[in-house]
């Protein structure tokens, strides 16, 4: 067992995950930006942050070390050299044309105090006043004038499950759907290509960033350590699930078996996490909504070795998960109780969104009162962390943390 990177399924104990405390890029989220930013509305930060400590602080106190990304990648940064080549990556990958401005942006960025103030202000984006206060420029002729940002800021980055995923020992970096997300990707490039923990352990990387069909890490489920999940959805592309199949069965990790979920392309269901989440050996939260449209296919080895063999599952879904886990019964726990109203309310606000912090214990949002109360019933031990302005971004507890290490089972 590698004791750098190790998620053999999605159930095994938690020991170590990686977040990102909601930063000042929420407060550069303006009305305009929404739709283009992937928000819905436009969270109170200082409520935002109160309830992001809390979920923190739910998984340590139950034995979860908790690292976050701004400090890993400020952390991976540490060589001059190193340091300059993703400033200037970075640079290249925002709107900015002239090139009297991106070496202007370059300096300014260079010369913060420390690595982890450079990070954060990335992340937050660069205010036009923030280069003018900086160096009495006039911008107007560099930049739309009536545009007020040099840099976007990031506001979907406390979403920390989708830009990269742990999958066994690896890593799959994902490239995503929208230009916004895509910009995120660069962190966690730097965190597994430089810092300290990760560079000199021959990570395998089963998806990078500059592959150009996209997949996003809500699509990526290890149901174990014979079994993925991978949604083809609004973010990931059918031909990425075949490209990472290949790739993860020619490098022999344990997977056996790959099953592609084929579920509505809408932007409440954006990813397979939002709609499926496995909370125990044999159950999962589901929504009612998915169930008639799913299509579940099953991609293994061929026999030769050579490519992957793609099949369509002709049962349903409790029985196609039976099968491929070994199990005799899988009970589906329905978003809402299975009730229209209560099932699509509680779904847009990550009601089938849990993470699992060990087999029948899980992570919840306070405010699916309707849905949490089936878990219980069902024998499932929560842990309810509050959710008014968290969950404005439409992502759950699974969405804002990315596992690096769980126990095997
Ligand atoms: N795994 C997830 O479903 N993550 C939630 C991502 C929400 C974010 N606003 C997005 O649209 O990408």
């Amino acid at each position: 067992m590698s004791d750098i990177l190790n998620v053999y399924s999605e159930i095994g104990r938690l020991k170590k995950v990686m977040l990102h405390r909601p930063g000042n890029e929420i407060e550069n989220l303006t009305p305009d930006l929404m739709d283009r930013l992937l928000f819905d509305d436009i969270p109170y930060l200082k409520v935002a942050r109160e309830e992001h400590d809390f979920f923190a602080k739910t998984l340590r106190e139950n034995g979860v070390e908790v690292v976050y990304l701004e400090d890993l990648v400020a952390e991976a940064i540490e060589d001059e050299k190193v340091k300059e080549k993703f400033v200037d990556e970075f640079i290249a990958e925002t709107s900015i044309e002239s090139h009297r401005l991106r070496e202007l942006v370059k300096k300014y960025l260079l010369e913060f105090k420390s690595n982890k103030a450079m990070v954060d202000k990335m992340m937050e984006g660069i205010r036009k006043e923030d280069i003018q206060t900086y160096e009495r420029v006039h911008l107007s002729d560099m930049v739309g004038t009536l545009y007020p940002f040099v840099v976007d800021p990031m506001p979907n980055l406390y979403f920390t499950r989708d830009p990269f995923s742990t999958i066994g020992s690896g890593i799959s970096l994902n490239h995503m759907r929208t230009v916004t997300r895509n910009r995120e990707t660069l962190f966690s490039k730097y965190v597994f290509s430089y810092h300290p923990d990760y560079k000199n352990e021959n990570i395998p990387f089963w998806y990078d960033r500059d592959d150009t069909t996209s997949i996003e890490g809500g699509d990526q489920l290890v149901l174990s350590k014979k079994v993925l999940a991978i949604g083809i959805s609004e973010r990931t592309d059918a031909s990425s699930v075949e490209k990472i199949a290949k790739r993860i069965f020619e490098h022999n990790e344990k997977f056996e078996t790959i099953l592609a979920f084929d579920i509505p392309k809408k932007r409440a269901f954006m990813h397979l996490d939002t709609v499926f989440t496995m909370v125990d050996y044999d159950k999962f939260t589901i929504h009612p909504e998915i169930e008639g449209p799913l299509t579940v296919y099953s991609i293994k080895k061929a026999q030769n070795n050579e490519g992957i063999v793609i099949e369509k599952e002709q049962m349903i879904l409790e029985e196609i998960l039976a099968k491929y886990l070994e199990l005799e019964k899988v009970t589906l726990i329905r978003c809402g109780g299975g009730n229209m109203v209560d099932a699509g309310r509680e779904q847009w606000n990550d009601g089938s969104n849990t993470l699992a912090i060990a087999p029948g214990e899980v992570v919840v949002y306070s405010r699916n009162h309707v849905t949490n109360k089936l878990l219980v019933e069902h024998g499932i031990k929560l842990h309810v962390i509050p959710s008014s302005e968290l969950s404005r971004g439409r992502g759950g507890p699974r969405c804002m943390s990315m596992p690096l290490i769980r126990e095997e089972l």
